[in-house]
């Protein structure tokens, strides 16, 4: 940066400044009157400096990037660096000149001298930094929902909705290991839709991949709100049942075994094979038994419900409390 003149000697005006909006202007510009006009070139780095100061832009613009990713412009009359100047702390923003700038540098001593001995400008300085925060905590809050939203997305499958492996394995070990704390039942239901490979090679993936969609919409639908149904992995779905013993989850099966052999997978009847059926796995958790435990026990089920014919459930025997 150059120095150009003092603020004194230049042409600005102090009533322009933000800083200064109905303040005592006289005592402010008395004050104000040496401190240095720098010009900044074009993409000019403001560095910080050693001890805090105000930056304050007579012409030009400067952006303030405050390091993720984010930027402001700070504008004719605006300022930067009214925090460090308050707290003492270094100054994190990056500045850059983003035209020839005209700068006014005000150190921490002065500035302190203008808060106290020039009427109003602290009252325009709690504007200034209440303004900040509001717009610090929007960004924030617009911050937290979209990490949110991309939090469901990393959970959910894609294709159906349901819950994927990711939260499943986030989420199961805590069920059983509450569930052991509590001494509540846990129940989980394993399911595979019957001779799927089929139903794609006759009817197409896309096909296929709506079949799965209904299923999906099956077990929502007929679950409780605090049930939970995880897409296992290709045609596999589980459904998880807290607070749930077996006799009651083996009815839920049942349930939903009658509910997916009644849903119409294509719109159109004329369609051969319009509907899906599959086979049903329930284990409920035994003494000791940890969340890959309870999965083999469901998964033993499921294919004995296959061996058995598909289209069916099959209930785990339980486990003797130890
Ligand atoms: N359309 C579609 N098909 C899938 C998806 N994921 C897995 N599959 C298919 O599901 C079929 C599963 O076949 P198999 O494991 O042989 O089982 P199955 O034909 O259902 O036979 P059984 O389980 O013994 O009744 C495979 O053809 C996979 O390609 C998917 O996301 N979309």
């Amino acid at each position: 940066m150059k120095l150009l003149s003092t603020f004194a000697a230049s042409s600005h005006d102090p009533a322009a400044l933000q800083l200064l909006r109905d303040a005592d202007i006289a005592r402010a510009g008395a004050l104000l009157a040496p401190c240095p006009v720098m010009l900044a070139a074009p993409g000019e780095i403001i560095s910080a400096p050693a001890s805090p100061r105000l930056v304050i832009v007579l012409r030009g613009a400067l952006a303030d990037a405050t390091g993720d990713g984010a930027t402001t412009r700070i504008l004719p009359g605006e300022s930067a660096g009214e925090q460090s100047v308050l707290d003492g702390e270094a100054d994190l923003s990056g500045l850059t000149a983003l035209e020839e700038s005209e700068l006014l540098l005000v150190d921490a001593d002065l500035a302190w001298r203008l808060i106290e001995e020039a009427d109003g400008v602290a009252r325009n300085l709690l504007r200034l930094l209440s303004f900040r925060i509001r717009a610090a905590s929007m960004q924030l809050r617009r911050r937290q929902k979209l990490g949110e939203f991309y939090r469901q997305l990393s959970l959910n499958d894609g294709l159906t909705g349901l819950y994927n492996r990711a939260w499943l394995n986030d989420v199961l070990p805590r069920l059983v290991s509450s569930a052991h704390a509590t001494r509540a039942p846990l129940s989980l239901v394993m399911l595979d839709i019957d001779h799927f490979k089929k139903f794609n090679d006759r009817h197409g993936h896309q096909q296929g991949d709506s079949a799965l969609r209904i299923a999906a919409h099956v077990l929502a639908g007929a679950l409780r709100p605090s049930d939970f149904a995880v897409r296992y992995g290709g045609e596999e779905l589980m459904v998880i049942l807290p607070d749930t013993p077996g006799p009651v989850a083996a009815g839920v099966a049942e349930r939903l075994c009658e509910r997916m052999r009644e849903a119409v997978v294509f719109d159109d009847m004329r369609q051969p094979l319009p509907h899906i059926t599959a086979s049903f796995g329930v284990a409920s958790l035994a003494d000791a038994q940890d969340d890959h435990g309870l999965i083999a026990v469901a998964d033993g089920a499921l294919y004995r419900a296959k061996e058995a014919g598909r289209n069916r459930v099959v209930v785990a025997a339980q486990a003797a409390p130890a």
